[in-house]
């Protein structure tokens, strides 16, 4: 047979099926040696596209071979052979025998038990404290100190409290003369009261964490037969001319070059827009990889994705940098360069796609041409079996993956690719730890991971993590951060709050999960829940989340079965093959996993692994089938396993899913940023990505998974985590009261009418003490997270300027979604390619979105400009109120400030035009003002208010 195919120099044939398309056929002996002088050998468990003659025949191989077939053989086998002499089947004996053991051992256990049941974060510390001298921990909580924390508490309260009492008075004394717009400010206020709520109790016990790595090989040991748990990382693209391949590359060289056990570490690409592109860049990638990763590993450079390596300044005058460091290292970057030519050689030649479709080096059509059509394609690069590096060690397996896409068939964006290489991961490699990370997204901190397993492989810890999460950092973003990007109010503040109750929300990149909690299944020291347990606080428990509930239970005696299976496997060594595929379908594993029993199976090895028997070949036909489009129907997936779908940010929601289920999550944040991305960082991309964020979140408010209503029965989401999760996704409503409230002041100002009556000194107070408490919160907020009044400044900024475009939008196209059952497409962000400096700040597109922002701006300048004009006409008794309103104006224009700038663009080119339309437009308004004043009348009664200058 190996006469017959040529031998590959390039791997460029990948392995295809489904639907009766092209299907591969596998090379027999893919345990040979690289070809001789092969450098470029680079086929692993590749393979070719088959002659075409035999591919009828080789299409029934498949079949018999694959799960879905062996399933159904032997679900018609008969039954009697499995039964034992009562006639109950063998199966259930055992799982009888195996509970009956493991209830012994329970008890024994129950002492663990109890200590692993997740103590509040101060016992945790204590605790922490005690063990160090046992032995010494992976990691440690670092509480904040009591000096910061206690005012800070003390501050909210007061806060509280004093909202409560100025709510009092704004109720108890309306404005007779403006009562529509007192009414609507007084609307707005609670609203705001309340959402402040949601947004600050879940701050309420902030904490640090402090990583031990070098603990973690003293424990754990390190290079090749270390006791170091294996991990699969999953890279998502779907577009390479809006996520350039060199991106995608250098995130793939970072992960490759990790400082890890290499054969510890497999690299998924899954290619969501089937491009030979991607693919062939990969290829490319691997290729290089073989230079780049023994000279990262060599001189311990930081960052390993070469990009952002060699543009970074580096000091040769410095002593230790050694002459041979020099000199490999301008070879490298030459290298590194001649690298880029020809992937950017690849992505002109992409440009234009051929009238006939792409055809692959070695002749055949490439088959995912069409995107929405084409059949699952794997390719396996590096690894084991592969090509070595330059200084012939092993180099992690890098795996491309295009799932099947066929019309008619949901393929669930992002959180669909995900799964697709759950399954696939779990078939191949089978690491116990997933990390997942966008393809913009590189690995910064070359020990990451082991920052990572220093919660996950800590068994005082790990034992009910799910997830690891890690901040987002970003590389390219202008220095003042004119639109937020840098997120760091929510990475710096909000989720080190969440780390001290159940842990923070995963953000959809950075993120090492557990893989058992990816498969539906409650943490293991927390028991099935007894019936009478849940619902503890909640007396009036209505049927429907009993149901609920009763569910819940189903699926913890699942696991159970689910254990049992795997307590059989390991018991007995000679089990018979249909004997544990009979296990398997009996259990009903095949209705929430599909039907893939080398899947399936998979999943029963708590610490991963494949197992030893298993054939590559085999396993590469499996993995063509579990990323069939087809495979996910009537199981489970996307619903309760995996990545959850339903929500345009299904990272939210699939962490959420787990934190219901009782497990917790890990905030990491190393000194040196493990993981950086990029950002948009002009507006307009900027307010679409926002847009994208709030809509996920108003399909999550009206999904049956809205936090408001989900997970009662049973759950075991902690209750502030629960208001956090709350507040993730109701935030986009608050728009609604923004908007009116940003125009509000305008309106004031041009009607001569205010929202708040003549002051006495009662309610002076309770506005001065509303205000200072506001700012105190502010800076002591400040002060315990470290983060910059800019910053903080920024977010509150962008917060407005979000609000009343992206969020607003963001709420009305999921009520068009939920009503008239309207899609919206998921637009990529599109990510920074501009090599000068910052020039992506300057884009600008308009949108409607910025229609909204645009109109209060407008208005509120229009309504000072009125406001003066009119005070100047009124004589000096009307500048008093007029300060108050126009410093309540001032507030918004403060707010919109950057969105302005963001649309007046770049600065110094467009000045003398933008003051000169705005001197003509203010000086035209003001002259109508003057002519027409529409509301005479009313302003009469408006300038007997003295009206204060303190607004909220
Ligand atoms: O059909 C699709 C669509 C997107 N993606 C990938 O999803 C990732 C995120 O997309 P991007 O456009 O970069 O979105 P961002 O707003 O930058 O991403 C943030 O927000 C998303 C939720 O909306 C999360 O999924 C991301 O992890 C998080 O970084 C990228 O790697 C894409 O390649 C797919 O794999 N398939
Ligand atoms: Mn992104």
């Amino acid at each position: 047979m190996r006469d017959e195919v040529p031998v590959l120099t390039r791997p460029l044939s990948v392995t295809a099926h489904g639907k009766g398309n092209a299907v591969e056929e596998e090379e027999e002996d893919h345990h040979a040696p690289p070809a001789a002088g092969g450098q470029h050998e680079r086929v692993t468990m590749g393979s070719h596209l088959s002659d075409r003659q035999d591919e009828g025949s080789h299409a029934r191989t498949i079949s018999n071979v694959s799960g879905v077939g062996h399933a159904r053989t032997i679900s018609s086998v008969s039954g009697s052979e499995l039964n034992d002499e009562s006639g109950k089947p063998i199966w259930k004996n055992r799982v009888e025998s195996w509970k009956e053991k493991k209830k012994e051992k329970k008890a024994s256990a129950k002492k663990a038990a109890a200590k692993a049941q997740a103590p509040p974060v101060e016992e945790q510390i204590m605790d922490e404290k005690d063990l160090t001298d046992a032995y010494e921990s992976l990691s440690q909580i670092i509480p904040i100190s009591k000096n910061k924390l206690t005012p800070y508490r003390a501050v909210i309260i007061m806060r509280l409290v004093v909202l409560g009492l100025f709510f009092h008075y704004r109720i108890t004394n309306p404005v007779y003369s403006a009562f529509g717009l007192w009414m609507t400010s007084v609307i707005c206020e609670v609203w705001f009261g309340f959402s402040w709520i949601l947004d600050q109790f879940p701050k309420w016990c902030p904490v640090n964490r402090e990583t031990y790595v070098d603990r973690l090989v003293a424990r754990y040991g390190d290079g090749e037969d270390s006791g170091l748990a294996a991990v699969d990382f999953f890279v998502s693209t779907v577009d390479p001319l809006k996520e350039p391949p060199l991106v995608t590359a250098n995130t793939v060289l970072s992960i490759l070059a990790v400082d890890y056990p290499v054969e510890k570490i497999s690299c998924y690409v899954s290619d969501d827009g089937s491009a030979m592109l991607t693919f062939e860049s990969l290829a490319e990638t691997a290729e290089f990889a073989r230079k780049w990763v023994p000279f990262c590993k060599k001189y311990s450079i930081e960052p390993r994705a070469p990009e952002f390596y060699f543009s970074q300044k580096i000091d040769y005058l410095k002593d230790k940098i050694h002459p041979s460091f020099v000199k490999e290292r301008r070879a490298m970057k030459r290298d590194y360069e001649e690298y880029k030519v020809r992937i950017n050689a690849l992505v002109a030649k992409a440009q234009k796609t051929p009238e006939e479709g792409w055809i692959m080096q070695d002749g055949t059509p490439w088959p995912g041409n069409n995107p929405r059509d084409h059949p699952g394609m794997i390719q396996v690069f590096l690894g084991e079996t592969g090509a070595r590096d330059f200084d012939g060690n092993e180099l992690p397996r890098l795996v491309y993956v295009s799932r099947e896409k066929r019309p008619g068939y949901q393929h669930h964006k992002k959180a669909g690719a995900m799964n697709a290489l759950v399954r696939v991961s779990a078939v191949l490699t089978n690491a116990p730890y997933i990390l997942n990370l966008d393809c913009d997204h590189y690995v910064n901190n070359s020990k990451a991971v082991r920052e990572a397993m220093c919660f996950m492989m800590d068994p005082s810890v790990g034992r009910d993590v799910c997830y690891v999460q890690f901040p987002q950092r970003f590389d390219g973003i202008d220095r003042s951060d004119r639109y937020a990007n840098r997120n760091v109010v929510f990475f710096d503040v909000n989720m080190k709050g969440l780390d001290g109750l159940q842990g923070p929300v995963y953000v959809g990149t950075g993120c090492c999960f557990y893989r058992q909690a990816l498969y539906g299944y409650g943490p293991p020291s927390l028991p099935a829940l007894p019936k009478s347990s849940v619902c503890s606080w909640c007396c009036c428990c209505p049927k429907k989340k009993a149901e609920k509930n009763e569910r819940e239970m189903n699926r913890d005696s699942r696991r159970e079965d689910l254990e049992s299976a795997i307590f059989n496997l390991r018991e007995i060594d000679n089990y018979d093959e249909y004997e544990r595929s009979m296990l398997i379908s009996q259990m009903s594993f095949e209705k929430s996993f599909g039907l893939s029993s080398v899947f399936i199976e998979s999943t029963l090895m708590e610490h991963g692994g494949v197992p030893e028997s298993a054939n590559s070949s085999t396993l590469i036909k499996e993995a063509i089938h579990v990323i069939g489009c087809g495979y996910e129907e009537k199981t489970e997936w996307g619903k309760e396993i995996g990545w959850i779908y339903g929500s345009v940010t299904e990272d939210i929601l699939t962490g959420f899913k787990m934190h219901c289920r009782g497990w917790r999550s890990i905030y990491c944040m190393p000194v040196r940023p493990a993981f950086k991305g990029s950002a948009p960082i002009n507006l307009s991309d900027r307010l679409h990505q926002v847009l994208r964020w709030a809509l996920g979140s108003v399909e999550i408010f009206f999904s049956r998974h809205c936090p408001l209503w989900y997970g009662y029965g049973g759950g075991r989401l902690k209750w502030l985590q629960r208001l956090s999760y709350i507040n993730t996704i109701v935030y986009p409503f608050t728009s609604l009261p923004l908007v009116a409230y940003c125009c509000l002041p305008a309106i004031c100002l041009l009607t001569g009418k205010f929202i708040i009556p003549t002051l006495s000194n009662a309610a002076t107070i309770w506005f001065l003490g509303l205000f200072i408490s506001i700012i105190m919160t502010s800076v002591l907020e400040l002060r315990w997270s470290g983060i910059g009044i800019e910053d903080w400044w920024r977010n509150e900024q962008f917060w407005v300027i979000g609000g009343v475009s992206a969020h607003l939008f963001a709420v009305f196209q999921g009520i068009l979604k939920m009503v008239a059952g309207l899609d919206t497409n998921f637009t990529v962000t599109a990510k920074a390619t501009d090599d000068t400096e910052f020039g992506e700040l300057y884009i600008f597109k308009w949108t409607t979105v910025l229609i909204p922002p645009t109109s209060i701006l407008v208005l509120n300048l229009v309504g000072v400009v009125a406001g003066f004009s009119d005070a100047l006409n009124s004589g000096y008794e009307s500048w008093g109120p007029l300060f108050g309103k126009v410093f309540f104006s001032m507030w918004v224009i403060m707010h919109l400030y950057p969105f302005l700038k963001g649309l007046m663009g770049r600065q110094n080119r467009t000045p003398t035009i933008v003051i000169l339309w705005s001197v003509l437009l203010a000086s035209v308004f003001s002259l109508l003002w003057v002519k027409i004043d529409p509301f005479i009348g009313s302003s009469e009664t408006a300038s007997t208010n003295v009206c204060s200058n303190f607004d909220c």
